[in-house]
């Protein structure tokens, strides 16, 4: 089992990463609880929830499930799981853990910043993409008008990826976690970049997988922990969330998954600096990585406007002016603002050369 440190404002906590350690989340918890509530969705509960519960002894042990998908990261669900958490009684001393995904980890996340004004809670995430969203303490819902719009900071007291978990995910699933591998890359290690570049997802290996794992969780690491509430640096892991966030809104929450959308806009953010710099950061490679490992990249229903006004609603934007990550090197990310008519025509060009791409 290896173990990253995460040095957050409040607390320091470890992110646990190996096969099989779902068996040894009692002993490596830092207290004993009286009271714990694991929150999961239908997915996960069918394969993993029984392991996770017989392993905690001593404890009272409550479940609590909401459905798998996007959806669930919705006011409804967040007053649910408080109202399940009111009922099986949970104090401030009790604990919850998030088994899951994203969705899982942010809402349950949320549910325990606010549950009689903070609790603790631990992560177990069980996708690729969960590398990212466990660490780093962001926890939020969506509204309809954006993603992640109503949240708050707040860092588990442990992180525990067990990877052997990842051999039930599906295809889809492993491509929309590689996206954020595939950003971080782009943001703060080439050697990785060449390394998934060279990547069929469908031939992927669990030991491979690991090592890209540990360095996606570094890279987040890394930055967190010099900018915890996103003032400055840590916009940069916003990178093709401008437009992936906007799409994914646009298209209904869960009719791509996040990295899904977070590919495209990626692949959007490399083009976009390529022009602004004029340099060559490869987009052209990429694409032709996606499309071998079939992202769908296709945007000819999508609305341009309608995607302009929900950038704006984008966490970086002021004053409803658009900001966007864009690298004027490679691993040298800046912010920049962008005007409307400029970004209308790099969106433009960007969905015509997508159409052009996709033609030969
Ligand atoms: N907080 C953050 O810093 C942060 C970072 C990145 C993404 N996110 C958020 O994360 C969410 C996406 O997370 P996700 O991609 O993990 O999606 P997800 O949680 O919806 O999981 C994807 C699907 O895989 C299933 N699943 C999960 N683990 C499985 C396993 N081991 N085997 C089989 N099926 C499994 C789930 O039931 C679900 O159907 C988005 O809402 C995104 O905004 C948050
Ligand atoms: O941790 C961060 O900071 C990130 O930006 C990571 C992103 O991958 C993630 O999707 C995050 O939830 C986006 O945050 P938001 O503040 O733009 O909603
Ligand atoms: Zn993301």
């Amino acid at each position: 089992m290896d173990s990253i440190l995460i040095h957050a404002n409040t607390h320091t906590y470890p992110v646990y990463i190996g096969e099989n350690i779902r068996f040894q989340l009692q002993e490596l918890l830092p207290k004993s609880y009286d009271s714990i509530l694991i929150i999961t969705d239908d997915h996960v509960a069918r394969l993993y929830l029984d392991d996770l519960s017989n392993s905690l002894e001593g404890s009272s042990v409550h479940t609590a499930i909401i459905p798998a998908g996007e959806q669930s990261k919705s006011i409804h669900s967040f007053y649910e799981l408080h109202s399940q958490a009111i009922r099986y009684g949970l104090d401030r001393s009790s604990l919850i853990i998030a088994l899951g995904g994203g969705v899982v980890g942010d809402v349950a996340g949320f549910v325990a910043a606010t549950y009689m004004r903070g609790i603790d809670f631990v992560q177990v995430p069980t996708t690729v993409l969960a590398h990212d969203s466990s660490v780093g303490g962001k926890v939020a819902i969506n509204h309809e008008s954006g993603k992640n719009l109503i949240g708050n900071f707040y860092s588990p007291i442990m992180v525990l990826y067990d990877v052997s978990t990842l051999h039930t995910l599906p295809l889809k699933e492993l491509r929309s976690g590689y996206a954020e591998i595939m950003k971080e890359a782009f943001l703060a290690d080439e050697k990785l970049l060449w390394d998934v570049m060279e990547l069929d997802l469908t031939h992927n290996d669990n030991y491979e997988r690991i090592r890209h794992l540990e360095k996606g969780i570094q890279i987040k690491a890394n930055t967190v922990e010099q900018d915890e509430k996103e003032a400055g640096k840590r916009k940069f892991l916003n990178l093709g969330h401008t437009l992936g966030h906007a799409i994914e809104a646009e298209l209904g929450y869960g009719s791509i998954t996040h990295g899904e959308a977070v590919a495209i806009g990626l692949l959007f953010a490399i083009d976009v600096s390529e022009k602004e710099y004029a340099i060559n950061l490869h987009a052209d490679k990429l694409f032709t990585w996606l499309t071998n490992n079939h992202y769908p990249l296709n945007m000819d229903n999508v609305c341009i406007e309608a995607l302009l006004k929900r950038m704006k609603m984008d966490k970086k934007a002021t004053n409803q002016r658009i900001q966007m990550v864009l690298l004027e090197e490679m691993s040298k990310p800046v912010l920049i603002e962008i005007e409307d008519t400029t970004l209308r025509s790099y969106i433009e060009s960007f969905f015509a050369k997508l159409q052009n791409w996709y033609g030969h």
